[in-house]
């Protein structure tokens, strides 16, 4: 048996809905093996992020030895990297172990509000690590904050899709979840053409982490072999029954079902 292995590199929440263990529990999901290096601590609940620990590049880089040196993964996804330095490291040991199928969640703010990157770092962003993207999955936020441009519109956010290709990203998928639209519309752009992916808009203040659940569903399905376009298609999905099946944990924005989709496919 061949076993995928995906890598994800971001914060810690101890909520548990976002960060590494959203990605770890969607990677278990999809049947991917799943390794995680930590860029920070945050002490972090459904209603708000208490505290932000960075960790040291160091600290970081030794991390990703450990796994480059015998564990290389088949995919990757990043979320909170949290500053130029982290950014700037992490780029350089994508490269140097050659790692492939990277995914991109650029996460900058937690739905409370607090900075999971600083304003100073999203140049980095773009020049480290935009280009290694096989898939960058900004929301519109994020999208906005990356190419200075206001996103009110469907073409405002093509128009910031082909800007991020230009900035080396394979495949752009802006997110649709901060949109209007009585559907939530994400967008994707591979540099010829447009795909609009369309999905009933659930009414529920459950939507933490949702942003890393579906990098992390995208990555886990590159891991096996899955092109991009399918991986993000399922990701949709993956994502759709989470938020629809929700857990009513925690009395703020409460985390996503990460086994609701396995429980719609299983037959019992
Ligand atoms: N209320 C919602 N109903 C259905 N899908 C949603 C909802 N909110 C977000 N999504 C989906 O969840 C994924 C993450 O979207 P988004 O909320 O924009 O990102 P982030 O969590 O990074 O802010 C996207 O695929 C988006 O379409
Ligand atoms: C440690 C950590 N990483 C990322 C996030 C943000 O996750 P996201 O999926 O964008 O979800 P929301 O913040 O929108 O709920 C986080 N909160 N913590």
């Amino acid at each position: 048996m061949t076993v995928a292995k995906v890598l994800t590199i971001a914060g810690s929440d101890s909520g548990g809905g976002a960060g590494i263990q959203a990605d770890l529990k969607t990677f278990q999901e999809l049947k991917a093996y799943g390794m995680s290096v930590l860029t920070a601590v945050t002490a972090q609940n459904t209603l708000d992020v208490h505290g932000v620990y960075p960790l040291t590049v160091s600290q970081v880089e030794e991390q990703l030895d450990a796994i480059g040196a015998d564990l290389k993964p088949d995919a990757l996804k990043t979320g909170m990297l949290f500053s130029a330095e982290i950014i700037e490291a992490v780029a350089s040991k994508v490269k140097q172990y050659e790692i492939n199928n990277v995914v991109i969640d650029p996460v900058m703010i937690a739905k409370g509000g607090a900075k999971l990157l600083q304003d100073e770092a999203i140049e980095a962003v773009k020049e480290h690590l935009i280009p290694l993207a096989t898939v960058i999955t900004p929301n519109i936020p994020e999208a906005e904050a990356i190419t200075g441009l206001t996103l009110n519109t469907i073409a405002d956010r093509k128009e910031a899709a082909k800007h991020l290709h230009e900035l080396g990203a394979q495949c752009v998928v802006i997110k649709g979840g901060h949109g209007e639209e009585k559907e939530v519309i994400d967008i994707i752009y591979d540099g010829e053409t447009f795909t609009q992916l369309l999905n009933e808009r659930q009414y529920t203040e459950n939507t933490h982490g949702t942003g890393c659940t579906f990098a992390a569903a995208i990555a886990a399905d590159l891991a096996k072999g899955m092109s991009f376009l399918d991986a993000i298609r399922v990701a949709r999905a993956y994502i759709q029954a989470a938020i629809e099946d929700d857990l009513h944990i925690g009395s703020g924005h409460g985390p996503t079902n990460h086994w609701a989709y396995q429980n719609r496919r299983v037959k019992v």
